[in-house]
């Protein structure tokens, strides 16, 4: 079995960035630009707004984080999003999800200009994704498909289980493995005989939330399961949506959590954010 190291895969990615960005800078006088913010006081999604903002200034990134009240109203949010729009420092936008439930996140989420939207999140470049034209991927998934080819795990002709169907997550997990000529499969809390779907596949996708909710012998021999659950548990271990020790006697490849998938979604988000700098500078110099 092989661990699929996600931590040693996004310290590369970044130092990759990293590079880039300094050639931007060199060359072209570009300083890449991220604003994240941040509603509301969960202590989890502010641990991962800290440590976006962290990899952005290692990079060489400008970041700027907006942490505003869970009170704060929709249409303060939706002024803030229209101001970073409009601000040339700016490349990119993330509104860090989930949102307070006063806020209707799908007009958040439109609200940002599908050219700032490096979290892939708006139906401009969900639509363009789905159809195979360049577009920001979200990052969770788009760290996915570099996990595989990093590792050279094919995916044409693959069965592969996609267990979940989030729009953040398992839907575009879905629409990539698709475009890469997968054979897909998408499970969810519905599915009868969620095994009988699992022991057919090739690899195996899940993103749900439910510690340990992936056995061994849900699986073939052989097969490659990739953890997307992030749990915390009450003795405040990190846990995954499989359970691990059991998988790993009939995996070729599984992802540890921590260090797995969840540090891949970090490099990605700053791959993007130096995809959107390198475009708006391709538009601009026309
Ligand atoms: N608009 C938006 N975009 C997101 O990309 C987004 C979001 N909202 N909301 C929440 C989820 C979750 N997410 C993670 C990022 C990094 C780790 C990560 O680095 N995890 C480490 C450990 C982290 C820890 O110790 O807590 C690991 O798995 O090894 C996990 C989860 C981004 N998300």
């Amino acid at each position: 079995m092989t661990l699929l190291d996600g931590k040693a895969l996004s310290d590369k990615i970044k130092e990759e960035v990293r590079v880039e960005v300094e050639k931007l800078k060199n060359e072209k006088n570009i300083t890449p630009g991220l604003a994240v913010v941040l509603v509301g006081d969960d202590a989890a999604s502010a641990t991962y707004v800290n440590s976006k903002h962290k990899s952005c200034e290692a990079a060489g990134i400008y970041s700027e984080v907006h942490t505003k009240d869970s009170s704060t109203t929709q249409e303060e949010l939706l002024e803030l999003i229209e101001k970073m729009n409009n601000d040339p420092k700016l490349d990119g936008i993330l509104v860090q999800l989930p949102l307070p439930k006063h806020i209707d996140t799908t007009t958040v989420l439109e609200a940002i200009n599908p050219l700032k939207d490096v979290d892939g999140f708006h139906p401009y470049n969900v639509g363009r994704m789905v159809s195979n034209l360049d577009a920001f991927l979200p990052a969770t998934p788009f760290g996915v498909m570099r996990m595989f080819e990093e590792y050279n795990i094919g995916l044409s002709g693959k069965n592969v289980v996609v267990i979940g169907s989030s729009d953040i997550v398992g839907k575009p997990m879905a629409s990539l493995l698709i475009n890469a000529k997968a054979t897909v499969t998408v499970c969810n809390s519905r599915t009868k005989d969620l095994a009988s779907h699992t022991k057919a596949a090739d690899i195996v996708v899940i993103a749900v939330g439910v510690p340990h909710l992936l056995k061994g012998d849900m699986l073939k021999e052989g097969a490659v399961v990739i953890d997307v659950g992030i749990n915390r548990l009450d003795t405040g271990k990190l846990t995954g949506d499989a359970d691990f020790e059991d998988c790993k006697t009939k995996c070729s490849f599984l992802t540890p959590v921590p260090g797995g998938v969840g540090p891949m979604t970090i490099g990605m988000l700053l791959k993007n954010t130096l995809k959107a700098a390198y475009l708006r500078d391709k538009r601009e110099s026309k």
